[in-house]
């Protein structure tokens, strides 16, 4: 039989656990999301974020700028909100505009308040295995698999992308959790027998339904981090989810997986941020 791993329902516990440990805080923690433009998903994505923080208790403020905007305008932005002290995270949503350069938007959030662990220093503390905050999906990833006891140390992990927000970051926790990791990527040889090694199969590519059963050992534990909508509206993964569901032995939905446990270790790290804040403070 094959295991769901229900995502939605791992976000809620750790959810109802933060909004505990939170509501035992003297002080507000507070969470500032910029989003530019107006591209749909983002809407859906910034929109879940702040019901996330009402559910959690969290002070949510969204800021929604005009396609327009310049650099020098929202960089003006991400300074006023790093020097604010009423302000613990700081997430600027992407994709951003073409004409704004996100590496330099990237490295003008304080590392303090960098609940995305993009900045230079959170991804340099990753690989270092320094305290810093880890990207949210790469740790919802990990977070999934041990609540769903799924051993990791010694493992055979494939990451299929090697993007900065997920294959390479998730590639270092696993690293970290003692697996043997391989990255593959547009221009791997062989990637359905790569592919049949991995005991976790974590597919990150941006290819809807790209992943079917030749590229999955039977009983492999498959984590599917694409999220697209076809022209009918339906939301589907990387993953051919019908067609692997039957060879798995443990398979993420989307929706339903890894989306919800983006937002929930986003919560986590506001908490990390606002302690920490308050630990500088005193
Ligand atoms: N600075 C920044 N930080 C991010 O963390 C970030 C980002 N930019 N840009 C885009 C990606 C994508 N991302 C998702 C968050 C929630 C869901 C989510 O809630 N998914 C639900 C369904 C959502 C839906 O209805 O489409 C699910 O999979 O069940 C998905 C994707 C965060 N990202
Ligand atoms: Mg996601």
């Amino acid at each position: 039989m094959t295991v769901l791993i229900n995502g939605k329902a791992i976000a809620a516990t750790i959810k109802e656990e933060l909004k505990a440990q939170l509501s035992a805080r003297p002080r507000v923690a507070t969470l500032a999301v910029i989003l530019v433009g107006n591209d749909p998903a983002s809407s859906i994505y910034v929109n879940n974020k702040h019901r996330a923080c009402e559910y959690v208790g969290i002070r949510s403020l969204v800021m929604t700028l005009p396609d327009s905007t310049s650099q020098a305008e929202l960089l003006k932005h991400i300074e006023t909100l790093n020097q604010r002290d009423d302000v613990d995270g700081i997430l600027v949503q992407l994709p951003l505009p073409a004409a704004i350069d996100s590496q330099a938007v990237i490295q003008a959030i304080s590392p303090d308040k960098d609940v995305d662990g993009f900045h230079p220093q959170n991804v340099g503390a990753l690989s270092m295995n320094h305290t810093g905050f880890l990207p949210c999906t790469p740790a919802g990833i990990i977070e999934l698999l041990k609540r769903s006891h799924i051993e990791i140390a010694g493992k055979e992990c494939v990451v299929l992308g090697r993007s900065n927000i997920v294959g390479k970051p998730v590639a270092q926790l696993l690293l970290r959790e003692n697996a043997t990791v391989t990255i593959c990527h547009s221009q791997t040889k062989n990637l359905p027998h790569i592919c049949q090694r991995a005991d976790i199969l974590i597919v990150a590519i941006g290819k809807p339904r790209a992943i079917d059963s030749r590229y999955v050992k039977p009983g492999a534990v498959v984590i599917d981090v694409g999220i697209h909508r076809d022209s009918a509206g339906l939301i589907c993964g990387d993953v051919d989810f019908n067609a692997v569901q039957a060879i798995a032995g443990a398979i993420t939905p989307v929706p339903g997986g890894v989306g919800p446990m983006t937002i929930a270790m986003l919560m986590q790290n506001c908490l990390i941020a606002a302690d920490r804040h308050a630990l500088r403070a005193s």
